[in-house]
């Protein structure tokens, strides 16, 4: 286990907020096809894009938030792992989007190969119950509970209406919380859906929220940061191609995304 690992994650989450005054998880999905000539060549092209993309960011930073399947093969994995020690090396905590959950003997392998990549917390997807979380409830990692997601098609499902009453993403707000005996839960709820958000914040106050959907995806920014904070300010508001690409044409692509994320913490002080 990490040094971070030993500290709660929303304790961790919480300084490190306090410390930049940013509420701002920068994505890194390194899309292979999108990626600046000058890295191409490198060796781990990923790592290398990741690398100047943290240098201009990090103290815009509240966390890093690389989504799994931008790295899914061999050297994807090398180029995770060292994109992570490099976060930590700024004192950046790291979130794994993952989505991960499995009948509890798989889901203990995840959890054990995201403790070995030494990530700080995780999200995983509830469909399969308490037990496919567990492994990831009792570890140190924090874990955040897909609840409204930003996409589409996120009220297919989530947003259907239970017999006993309430929605589905309300039922899986309530049952976060009686999930959360190691003070490790969260939330993502997109900002797509800013009714959602308003309604789960109302039902759960104290748990942080991982809030992506702003910036590509057009998501209502002021939404994420009243009702993604919890009553102690800790919440993240992701954007990551709004931020890695900002500068896709140009020379300074790395500056390029330093500036975005700085700007999109300024707008979202503007709401904290
Ligand atoms: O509901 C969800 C859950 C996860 N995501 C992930 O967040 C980022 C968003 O990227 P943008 O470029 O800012 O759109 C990406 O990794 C998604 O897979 C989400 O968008 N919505």
């Amino acid at each position: 286990m990490s040094q971070s690992q030993n500290q709660n994650f929303f304790a961790r989450l919480g300084e490190r907020i306090d410390e930049t005054g940013s509420v701002v998880c920068v994505g890194l999905d390194p899309d292979q096809s999108r990626l600046p000539d000058e890295v191409r060549d490198a060796d781990l092209p990923r790592w290398q894009f990741n690398r100047r993309i943290i240098d201009a960011t990090h103290e815009h930073a509240a966390c890093y938030k690389p989504n799994a399947a931008f790295y899914e093969d061999a050297d994807g994995w090398r180029a995770l792992a060292e994109t992570i020690a490099y976060a930590h090396g700024k004192d950046v905590p790291v979130i794994v989007d993952a989505k991960r959950a499995d009948i509890g003997n798989t889901a203990r392998q995840y959890a054990e190969s995201l403790q070995d990549l030494d990530a700080d917390a995780v999200t995983v997807n509830p469909y399969m119950g308490e037990d496919s979380l567990k492994p990831f409830l009792s570890t140190g990692l924090g874990v955040f509970i897909l609840c409204r997601t930003s996409n589409p098609g996120g009220a297919d499902i989530q947003n259907r209406e239970l017999e006993a009453g309430g929605t589905v993403y309300e039922h899986v707000a309530r049952l976060a919380s009686t999930w959360n005996e190691n003070d490790n839960v969260g939330l993502v709820v997109g900002a797509t859906a800013p009714d959602e958000l308003e309604d789960i914040r109302r039902q759960v106050p104290s748990l942080p929220f991982l809030v992506p959907g702003v910036g590509a995806q057009g998501g209502d920014a002021e939404a994420a940061v009243e009702y993604g904070l919890n009553e102690d300010g800790v919440g993240v508001v992701n954007s990551t191609r709004g931020i890695i690409f900002a500068g896709e044409d140009s020379d300074d692509w790395a500056g390029a995304a330093g500036q975005a994320a700085k700007r999109l913490k300024e707008r979202l002080d503007q709401f904290r």
